[in-house]
């Protein structure tokens, strides 16, 4: 049935949905990886398709940015949809020195500043975990992955910053961060982590790095739209 904010009837959206922030990049997703793709829903632009990846039912649907969008579109595909399983897609700000441009993060877990976690159990600092089989399943695909390719793509597993800004700059903030681990920035992580714990979805965030806080180094808009190939295969995979 719709939802305020998705148009496809109920048994439009596959129970596996690939999600990134940006629509294009759902579009691409259906293009270039799924068999028979239709377009099932549209309202804001947030665009979604349904098709087959290996014989199997898979919908590429964007998130929009930030956590109250990621979690508007989880929620709703979760509890009107049946959705059992929401892998992300995304791009993130590489914080450690041991992480660079084009390497891939499958992200284990998410710390956040963002308002919403404060406010989804007073009280508590929620831990923001991955679903522990898909990232096994994740690492496992990466490995197999890595011996296929050419040109091997770095892959990391380990935690991701869950920002509500993109411009702040707080250098004393990412130097903590890393000093306890944190590999890379990102804005959706730990609102789909929270979603899933809430409506039981098992969930994933796979990003690639599109740019670095520190050393500056960064892809151009149109790298941060096509060059994200093994993040999709890793996500598809498992
Ligand atoms: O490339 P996506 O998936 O949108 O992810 C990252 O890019 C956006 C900011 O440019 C935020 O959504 C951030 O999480
Ligand atoms: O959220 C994001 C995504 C990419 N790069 C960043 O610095 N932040």
């Amino acid at each position: 049935m719709p939802t305020p904010h998705i148009r496809a009837a109920r048994g439009e959206i596959a129970p596996i949905v690939v999600m990134p922030g940006d629509p294009r990049r759902a579009a691409r997703i259906a293009s270039d990886y799924l068999e028979d793709a239709v377009l099932v829903t549209d309202v804001r632009g947030i665009l979604g398709f349904t098709g087959t990846w290996q014989g199997r039912r898979v919908t590429a649907m964007a998130s929009g940015m930030g956590g109250p969008s990621m979690t508007i579109y989880a929620t709703e595909l979760a509890r009107e949809y049946g959705v059992e399983q929401i892998v992300r897609v995304g791009t993130a700000g590489a914080m450690s020195a041991g992480v660079a441009v084009s390497d891939v993060i499958i992200a284990t877990g998410a710390h956040t500043d963002s308002g919403m976690t404060a406010s989804r159990i007073p009280g508590v600092h929620f831990s923001h975990l991955a679903d522990f089989g898909l990232a096994r399943a994740a690492v496992d695909a990466a490995a197999t992955l890595g011996e296929d390719l050419e040109t091997p793509v770095r892959v990391h597993a380990g935690a991701v910053f869950t920002s509500d800004h993109f411009y702040l700059e707080r250098p004393a903030l990412t130097a903590a961060l890393t000093a306890h681990g944190t590999l890379a920035v990102e804005m959706e992580a730990a609102a789909l982590y929270a979603v899933g714990a809430a409506e039981g979805v098992r969930t994933l965030a796979i990003v690639t790095v599109s740019d670095h806080l520190v050393t500056g180094e960064s892809m151009t808009a149109e790298e941060r739209e096509t060059r994200f190939d093994t993040a999709v295969r890793i996500a598809l995979s498992v």
